[in-house]
């Protein structure tokens, strides 16, 4: 906990909100949620999906509120409260704005260079690489996202990118603990809820765009729109945009990006691209990549299994230099960068050879990409389980089965997190597209993850691999409000153990 955070006082005028009637209030503390309301704080009432936060502002009040930052419909829905009380009102046009804004300004200090990576897939790998280059070039880095704080200082998140309050108090901390540069991943929910608005970056990057999250954005161009929010309102007019020319989506981010007139560096295979990639070779532990950058080539060993991580690779090296690194310093740490945690990370080789890697993949495009890049790398067949989260985007679970079987020659279905679900409904959604697509080749449904495991590995025979996609680095299934512990890695050393006995 950031101490002069904690315990400090401000005035609403000291963080630049005017309340209505020129009322002034001493902040102690902010809150989005009124069961963390104290005396003294300033509570935003944000519209939700499920509530409008007006809905309690009366108890906000009542736990001693000084001040209620709300829309213009919350002011209404409160009115009758707010008129019988001597707290504050603020009233925003864009109250999740104000709320990321007034964090910034409340906890005031943060590391002092900031990059943000945004796309559907490959955000917390590039921030992971990120922070490892430059950790390899011994300045003071973390990564900030799905797998928590990472690098010179660790610590615990729920959100990839988390709300402002604790955003912010992360960032405090993170500058207390003497970090220097931080890498976060931009998600489009984080985006679309301004979570990162106030974070001043140095630069941004765009991976790619995909199917995902439709459940909350509905249409392809919403979540599009939100992703755009970090190269069109994020991004400062000094900031540079660093975009994989590659994605089909590439060419208009960089004319989003070209039309504010910002800084870009594009990067892929791509004749164009300024840093290029010219050529790839793999081997069964790793690859050796050829690039381009100003006129000269370069070369580089990574110990990485997967041809997109290379591009993984360069975009990070590309936002490093944006963000003021020397790009040869930043290119000779490239042989030293390690295996993200859960994105295709070996996790065990079973007697006769046969090897079992663990992966994010949880998209129709992850699940093909992760597949496709493992065939270099592989010499007999090539084994995918795969399955879909539950209370999440449905229309990605038969696309996510297709993927599957079209680019694996076994697969089978099982449980990723069915959360309030039946996972029956579940996998037969996922079955149902790998089903029809399936061409002769062997589609196994088992609900148990563990036992799915055990019969996946089971199937390896010498040369063969086996992809367990989805989970990643999670350590939990989640059913029901349960979350049973579960750890795709460990359970793939247990299943070998019990097959081979313990080597
Ligand atoms: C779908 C979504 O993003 N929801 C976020 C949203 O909540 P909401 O709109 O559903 O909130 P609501 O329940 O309708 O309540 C409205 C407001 O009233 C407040 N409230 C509600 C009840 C009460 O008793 N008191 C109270 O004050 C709530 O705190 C909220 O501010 O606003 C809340 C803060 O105001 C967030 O905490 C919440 O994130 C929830 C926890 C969440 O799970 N989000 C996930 C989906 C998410 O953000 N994921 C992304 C992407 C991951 C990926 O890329 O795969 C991430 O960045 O992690
Ligand atoms: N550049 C890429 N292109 C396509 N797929 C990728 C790429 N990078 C990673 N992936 C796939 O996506 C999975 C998730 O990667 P990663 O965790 O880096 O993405 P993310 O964008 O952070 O995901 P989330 O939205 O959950 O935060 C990986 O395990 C891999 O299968
Ligand atoms: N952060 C993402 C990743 C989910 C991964 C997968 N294991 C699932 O539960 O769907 C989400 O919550 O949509
Ligand atoms: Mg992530």
């Amino acid at each position: 906990m950031n101490p002069q955070a904690e315990h400090k006082t401000s005035s609403l005028a000291a963080l630049g909100l005017r309340a209505k009637g020129g009322r002034d209030a001493t902040i102690t503390g902010l809150s989005v949620d009124s069961r963390d309301v104290k005396e003294g704080t300033l509570f935003f009432a944000l519209p939700g999906t499920k509530v409008h936060g007006a809905d309690v502002i009366q108890y906000a009040l009542r736990m001693g509120a000084a001040a209620i930052l709300t829309d213009a419909q919350g002011a209404q829905i409160a009115a009758k409260e707010l008129a019988d009380s001597s707290a504050a009102l603020i009233i925003a046009e864009d109250p999740r704005g104000a709320l990321a804004l007034t964090a910034s300004l409340w906890f005031g200090a943060h590391p002092e260079t900031m990059i943000a990576v945004t796309g559907t897939n490959g955000k917390t790998s590039v921030s992971t690489f990120a922070r490892q280059i430059w950790i390899e070039m011994e300045l003071a880095a973390v990564n900030l996202g799905t797998t928590g704080v990472e690098g010179a200082w660790t610590y615990p998140l729920k959100h990839t990118t988390p709300e402002p309050i604790t955003l912010h108090r992360t960032l405090a901390q993170a500058k207390s603990h003497g970090i220097t540069h931080v890498a976060m991943e931009a998600s489009s929910h984080g985006l679309d809820q301004r979570r990162l608005d106030g974070v001043v970056l140095a630069a941004a990057g765009f991976t790619n765009f995909t199917q995902d999250h439709l459940d909350y954005h509905k249409t392809f161009e919403a979540y599009f729109d939100a992703k755009m929010g970090l190269f069109t309102r994020l991004l400062p007019e000094d900031g540079v945009a660093v975009i994989n020319i590659d994605d089909s989506k590439g060419p208009e981010v960089v004319q989003i990006a070209e039309s504010r007139g910002l800084e870009t560096i594009t990067v892929g295979r791509h004749p164009d691209a300024r840093l290029k990639l010219t050529g790839q070779r793999f081997d069964s532990t790793g690859q050796e990549i050829l690039f381009d950058w100003q006129r000269g080539s370069h070369s580089a060993r990574l110990n990485l299994i997967g041809g997109f991580q290379a591009d993984n690779v360069l975009l990070a090296a590309a936002l490093v230099i944006a963000a003021g690194g020397d790009p040869e310093e930043a290119f000779d740490t490239l042989p030293y960068l390690t295996t993200v945690r859960g994105r295709m990370q070996h996790a065990a080789t079973r007697r006769n050879g046969g090897s079992v890697f663990v992966d994010y993949a949880h998209t129709p495009d992850a699940v093909a990409t992760a597949l496709m890049a493992m065939r270099p790398h592989v010499m007999g067949k090539l084994i995918a389980i795969v399955g879909a989260g539950g209370d999440r985007d449905t229309g990605k679970r038969p696309l996510m089965g297709q993927a599957a079987v079209q680019n694996a020659d076994m697969v089978f279905v099982t449980d990723d997190n069915p959360r309030s679900e039946d996972p029956r409904v579940i996998r037969a959604a996922v079955m149902a597209g790998a089903l029809e697509n399936a061409a002769g080749k062997s589609v196994i449904e088992v609900g148990d993850r563990a036992e799915a495991i055990l019969r996946g590995i089971d199937a390896l025979g010498p040369g063969d691999a086996l992809l367990i996609a989805g989970k990643g680095h999670e350590s939990g299934q989640i059913i029901g409000d349960d979350v049973l512990p579960f750890d795709d890695v460990e359970q793939a050393s247990v299943a070998v153990g019990a097959l081979d006995g313990d080597l």
